[in-house]
């Protein structure tokens, strides 16, 4: 009992090969995982680069183009600084027409506003004194400045070209300004791109101050310690995770735009980017559930296919000792190998077991010395006969002066007078007959289905054989009978028993060699 408290081979099967899947399953569930976050950083990186690359080029032609437009304006206006209506004429093109800029200007060689467009800015005449103004005057050359705050308070960049006569002498610029805390034509240009998805890009001029974002409070802050603008400052292009100054983790692509001193980065949120990734998961764990589920299933019933032989192997042994075990074990599938061996040396087993065990039983209901049943053989023999109400007769015998016998001539010759005797009983009696040895040189002799007439002549034929016939070197040994009858002498088998021992007993009294019936 104890054996089968134990964990069985179904479960350990079961334990196995259910943690081996699900151990499987979930290492290539993170697996997959793992290798589609990192697809989805990398593409999110290269898609951010190119998009950065993308606008740098967008950037350099605005620009370009503005410079065109301004050196264009320079050419024409170069000999007629003296014209107003001619320089208020160009500014307001420059504005109107081109839509690059947010205000427009012809300024002095001395920093006077000679020309100023929109005309509510009411700067002509005055005389520039802001950043942009002067570094214009004192560079003389094409510029894109730094953001400043320019005299009527907006934060500026401003484009400027000189104006040189005929002979080379400079005479002053004509420039625009973006108002970058406005709608201006870097929203237009870059704002459009835009995405919806939580994307989104800002450009830094060379000291890191934001001059384009899409949220205009930022447009002017300067962003320091952001790994991605010191390199693109730097003039690098390229893509990168990154920290950003706010702590959140960001995927971004950024490219340079060289000629302004700018920087170009477009980026997303990292967890906006793996957000995606969960849907795709929980997609993917939906899509193989039923697969694993139906594994399960193989593997419970496999389990239990492999499990069973070996388990009814198991459980017969219980009862092996009983005679139908080795018909139950026959009847056991092994369907593979070890198994099927199992099952062989099990019956074989089974078989030698039984022929011990019946060997035993036999010696243990035989007496050794005559080979005649002894007490315990008749007994069971009486069971049967009782059970199925079978009438017989009892003789009851005795070796007469046994005692004398062995004291003459030996113990082992009155051991052969013994096994005469059995040898006597066996050559009177019918093969249905029940011959037994119930003590030391007292005998029975069992008769089914014989009248208590029948018996005492077959105990007389026997007294009498013994009488003339014993061993060849050896005085006649003789024997007494009692014989009775059941159920004729008695009512029960114990004592019918008895009257044969009474009969017997009487027989030695009347000087033995002789057969009474009681
Ligand atoms: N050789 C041998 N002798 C046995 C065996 N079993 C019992 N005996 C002997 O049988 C003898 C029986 O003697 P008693 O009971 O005195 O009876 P008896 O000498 O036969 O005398 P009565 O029965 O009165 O004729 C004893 O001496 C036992 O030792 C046996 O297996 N072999």
């Amino acid at each position: 009992m104890h054996t089968f408290n134990r964990i069985d081979l179904r479960r350990l099967i079961l334990l196995l090969t259910l943690t081996v899947a699900l151990f499987s399953f979930f290492n290539s569930f993170h697996a997959s995982y793992q290798t589609q976050r990192d697809l989805l950083i990398h593409h999110t990186l290269e898609s951010n680069r190119v998009y950065a690359a993308k606008l740098r080029l967008s950037t350099e032609q605005l620009l370009d183009t503005m410079r065109q437009q301004l050196t264009y304006s320079a050419s024409q206006l170069a000999e007629r600084m003296d014209q107003p209506e001619r320089l208020a004429g160009e500014t307001e093109r420059l504005i109107r027409q081109t839509r690059h800029f947010n205000s427009a200007f012809v300024v002095r060689h001395d920093g006077k506003v000679l020309a100023a467009s929109p005309e509510s800015l009411g700067m002509l005449g005055q005389m520039l004194d802001s950043a942009g103004a002067r570094e214009a005057l004192e560079k003389r050359r094409p510029l894109i400045s730094a953001p400043y705050v320019s005299a009527k308070n907006n934060l500026v960049v401003f484009v400027s070209q000189p104006i040189l006569a005929a002979d080379g002498t400079y005479q002053g610029y004509v420039g625009g300004s973006i108002y970058l805390q406005q709608e201006n034509i870097l929203h237009t240009l870059l704002g459009e791109h835009f995405y919806q998805d939580g994307s989104y890009l800002y450009v830094v001029d060379r000291n890191r101050h934001l001059i384009y974002h899409q949220n205009l409070q930022r447009v002017g802050e300067t962003v320091a310690g952001n790994p991605v603008i010191e390199r693109v400052i730097r003039g690098e292009a390229g893509s990168q995770a990154l920290s950003n100054s706010q702590g959140i983790e960001m995927l971004a692509g950024f490219a340079p735009v060289t000629d302004a001193g700018w920087g170009i980065v477009a980026q997303r949120a990292t967890e906006l980017t793996l957000q995606e990734l969960d849907g795709l998961m929980l997609n993917i764990l939906r899509l193989s559930l039923p697969m694993l589920l139906l594994s399960l299933g193989g593997i419970w019933w496999l389990s239990q296919l492999i499990s069973r032989p070996l388990w009814q192997l198991a459980k017969s042994a219980q009862q092996w000792d009983t005679d139908e075990s080795p018909e139950q074990v026959r009847h056991i599938k092994a369907w593979y190998f070890e198994a099927d061996q199992l099952k062989r040396a099990v019956l074989s087993g089974l078989a030698l077991l039984h022929q011990r065990l019946g060997k035993l039983s036999q010696e243990s209901l035989t007496d050794p010395l005559t080979g005649l049943s002894n007490r315990r053989g008749m007994q069971a023999q009486l069971g049967q006969w009782q059970r199925q109400s079978q009438p017989f007769a009892v003789i009851a015998l005795d070796i007469d002066h046994f005692k004398q016998v062995n004291d003459n001539h030996g113990h082992e010759f009155g051991d052969r007078v013994l096994q005469h005797l059995a040898q006597q009983m066996s050559d009177c009696s019918r093969a249905s007959d029940l011959l037994c040895r119930s003590g030391g040189e007292e005998f029975l002799m069992l008769l089914p289905g014989t009248s208590p007439e029948a018996a005492r002549q077959v105990a007389e034929r026997l007294r009498a054989r013994m009488g003339s016939t014993c061993c060849t070197d050896c005085p006649s040994v003789t024997v007494s009978a009692g014989v009775a009858h059941w159920p004729n002498s008695a009512a029960s088998v114990e004592e019918v028993f008895k009257r044969a021992d009474a009969a017997l007993y009487r027989a030695k009294h009347a000087g033995r060699n002789r057969v009474a019936v009681g």
